[in-house]
């Protein structure tokens, strides 16, 4: 019997600045990121053994590099010797290479789930330093609330945007984070802006010109979009989204989508659902292995 079960749920990079590099070739960010509730699910079961182990429903993700593994593994540093070991499945919903931050927030679930379990002494920003680690992604999904990040993901202010509704679509192509990052067109000198001033008009996904000329299905399926709701590429893409003000215009625009592409309608959320869950799972008696 899985003795937690927990959703790992998406993010929107809501608008994505490039306002530098560093020496080491990372980028210098401002990002806003929401969490939206559609994600992936992962269940957490002891072992009789110390072992850690994985399961996938994407067999192609069952292995030692995946982030959910690496996780465990840099968190079972900071274990005692005895802890009991884990069996970890991940019910694989959310697209990879899709912006949407899947293998991070499955990554910042695992280290929240066995800090948990293992009942260690670690506080939130040690978590979200472990975290970092791990991808620049993983910190927002283990501190829990939708923010303004910059640095390369780390330095985070939390914030509330408005939560509408989202359409959701992936244009069917996988787009490598490096290589946008790598590439010499990449705008990278945007006008640092003064949070809390945004808003969708004075902003962009800096990514989206050089995605949109490199991947054609994106811009096709941003043209398309555009038409129906103000939208924008997540991250490095390959997902797209539209804002909506209600779920049955999200769903009318979702059921009238070319059959080529994929999408999903979500609602915004400025709370990673993970961290309600765990907050209501303390109370849970660990030596009976009760289901959350
Ligand atoms: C694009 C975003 O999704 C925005 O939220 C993230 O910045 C990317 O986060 P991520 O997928 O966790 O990326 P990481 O695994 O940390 O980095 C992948 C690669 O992308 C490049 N990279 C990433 C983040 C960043 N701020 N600058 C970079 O240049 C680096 O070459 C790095 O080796
Ligand atoms: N648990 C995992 N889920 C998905 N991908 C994983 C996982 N662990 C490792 N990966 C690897 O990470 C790569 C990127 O996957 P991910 O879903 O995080 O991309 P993404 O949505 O583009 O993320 P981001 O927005 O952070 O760039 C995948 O191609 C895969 O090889």
């Amino acid at each position: 019997m899985a003795l937690l079960t927990l959703p790992a749920v998406a993010k929107l990079n809501l608008f994505l600045h490039i306002v530098g590099q560093r020496a080491d070739g990372y980028h210098n960010l401002q990002t806003l990121f929401q969490f939206i509730d559609f994600g992936d699910e992962l269940s957490f079961t002891l072992r009789d053994d110390s072992e850690i182990t994985l399961s996938c429903t994407e067999p192609t993700l069952e292995s030692a590099d995946n982030l959910v593994l690496q996780a465990a593994h840099l968190l079972a540093q900071h274990a005692h010797k005895t802890r009991p070991g884990v069996h970890i499945h991940i019910h694989k919903k959310l697209p990879f290479g899709g912006g949407l931050g899947g293998g991070s927030s499955d990554a910042a679930t695992t280290l929240l789930a066995l800090r948990h379990l293992w009942q260690l002494p670690l506080s939130d920003t040690q978590l979200a330093e472990l975290g970092l680690q791990l991808g620049a992604d993983v910190p927002v999904f283990v501190r829990g609330q939708a923010a303004f990040a910059e640095g390369v993901g780390e330095f985070l202010q939390p914030a509330q945007p408005p939560c509408p509704w989202y359409l959701v679509i992936h244009p069917g192509v996988q787009i490598s984070t490096p290589s946008i990052f790598k590439h010499p067109d990449l705008p990278r000198q945007h006008l640092p802006l003064n949070w809390p001033n945004w808003s969708w008009e004075n902003t962009s996904n800096d990514c989206e010109a050089l995605v949109c000329q490199l991947y054609p299905e994106v811009a096709k399926a941003l043209d398309w979009l555009v038409e129906y709701a103000p939208s924008r590429l997540t991250g490095t893409g390959a997902c797209i989204f539209g804002r909506f003000e209600n779920e049955t215009d999200a769903r009318a625009a979702l059921e009238r989508m070319p059959a080529q592409w994929t999408g999903f309608v979500a609602r915004g959320l400025n709370e990673n659902p993970v961290c309600q869950q765990l907050r209501q799972a303390s109370t849970v008696n660990l030596t009976n292995k009760t289901e959350v």
